[in-house]
């Protein structure tokens, strides 16, 4: 998902001089602010795939903090491990790529994603989030948001099927929470660790779970999971999960729309995570304040929804033209300067 009107305004790419491991830095944009997104480090096929990952990712950042009214912009980074990496050369490659962003001057600001955690945000400080003396893990925040973009689609639960791809961190969270809701939840995961875990929930084996027969198909896994090919297997009425970049394409959008499916955009529901960060690391916020701020992705969602009813756009086209309003005419930062925040100011 990477509508945005404008290019890229740098990407550096290194061969770490400890570990002779690549890591990529992409910013998108920093008309808002710096630019944040997590580092991902996992194998990659090839160069050109890692850099073609960071690129999408960051300009996804983007619109996921225009949108949710934050004053950041789009960034990115991916460390492109090998197939096997020892604990020390992955501490290397941290280091390395610890140097690449320090040169960048706090113009981008990196996270926890996919194959980090909290300990390398250490190794990253202060030019990143999450670190172990932060606001903590992202995923419980990410879960409330995209539960809160469910609620503007379906403000009743009960009674209601939803099928999740992914038991990971969102996902388990996601599914305590909806069946608690009186959800019929249904899980799915490629890892075969995951069905041992998912004791309590029922369990589609992965290869099924897009066309599953639900209310709610929830994609909280990988991204590029709605294409041209999958869409006319969907048979779930509304989409929505954390998963970022969930469209193959955006014209996948209206494919979507014109198969009777809602897709709740990923760059709207997933910002739970970064609100909840930004509001207790930035704006120094206590932790229920920052929940509020999560919360206000049900009143961004059903703005969206409502729109796309009224015009007979797609939200999709609603929600990019949210976010590049906001990229248009930029937030003036308060006293504060960068790092005010104005999450919920136009959607308590
Ligand atoms: N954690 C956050 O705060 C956050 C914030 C925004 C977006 N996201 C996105 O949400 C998604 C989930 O995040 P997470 O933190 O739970 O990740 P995670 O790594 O904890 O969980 C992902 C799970 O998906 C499983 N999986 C991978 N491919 C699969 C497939 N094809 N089918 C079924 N299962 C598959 C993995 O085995 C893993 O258990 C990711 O796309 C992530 O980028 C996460």
């Amino acid at each position: 998902m990477t509508s945005t009107s404008f290019a890229h305004e740098q990407l550096i790419v290194r061969r770490g001089r400890r570990s002779g491991v690549t890591t990529a830095v992409a910013i998108h944009s920093t008309t808002l602010g710096p630019a944040i997104g997590g580092c991902r480090l996992k194998p990659y096929p090839s160069l050109d795939s890692a850099i073609e990952d960071v690129l999408r990712l960051s300009s996804a950042m983007t619109l996921k903090c225009a949108a949710a009214e934050v004053a950041f912009g789009g960034g990115k980074s991916v460390i492109a491990a090998p197939e096997t990496l020892t604990p020390q050369r992955r501490y290397e490659a941290m280091l390395d790529h610890a140097d690449l962003v320090a040169e960048l001057g706090g113009t981008y600001l990196a996270g926890p994603d996919i194959g980090t955690g909290t300990q390398d945000m250490d190794l990253l400080s202060p030019n990143a989030f999450c670190a172990t003396t932060g606001a903590g893990s992202s995923s419980f925040p990410t879960a409330l948001g995209v539960l809160a973009a469910l609620r503007a689609a379906r403000p009743d639960l009960a009674g209601l099927s939803a099928v999740i791809i992914g038991f990971g961190s969102v996902g388990t969270y996601l599914a305590e929470h909806l069946a608690a809701a009186g959800v019929q939840v249904t899980v799915s995961d490629v890892d075969p660790h995951g069905r041992e875990r998912a004791s309590g929930f029922t369990w589609i084996d992965p290869d099924r779970a897009l066309s599953a027969d639900c209310d709610i198909l929830i994609p909280a896994a990988t991204g590029g999971v709605l294409t041209p090919d999958t869409v006319p297997a969907l048979r779930a009425p509304l989409v929505v999960g954390p998963a970022n970049n969930q469209l193959s394409d955006d014209g996948v959008a209206d494919r979507l729309a014109a198969a009777g499916v809602t897709w709740i955009p990923d760059f709207i529901a997933s910002a739970g995570g970064i609100i909840h960060t930004l509001a207790r690391e930035v704006d120094g916020v206590p932790h229920e304040e920052a929940l509020n701020r999560v919360n206000a992705i049900e009143c961004r969602t059903a703005t969206i929804l409502a729109a796309a009813r009224h015009s007979g756009a797609t939200p999709l086209a609603e929600a990019l033209a949210l976010a590049n309003a906001r990229l248009g005419s930029p937030f003036e930062p308060g006293g504060g300067g960068w790092g005010a925040t104005t999450s919920g100011t136009r959607c308590p």
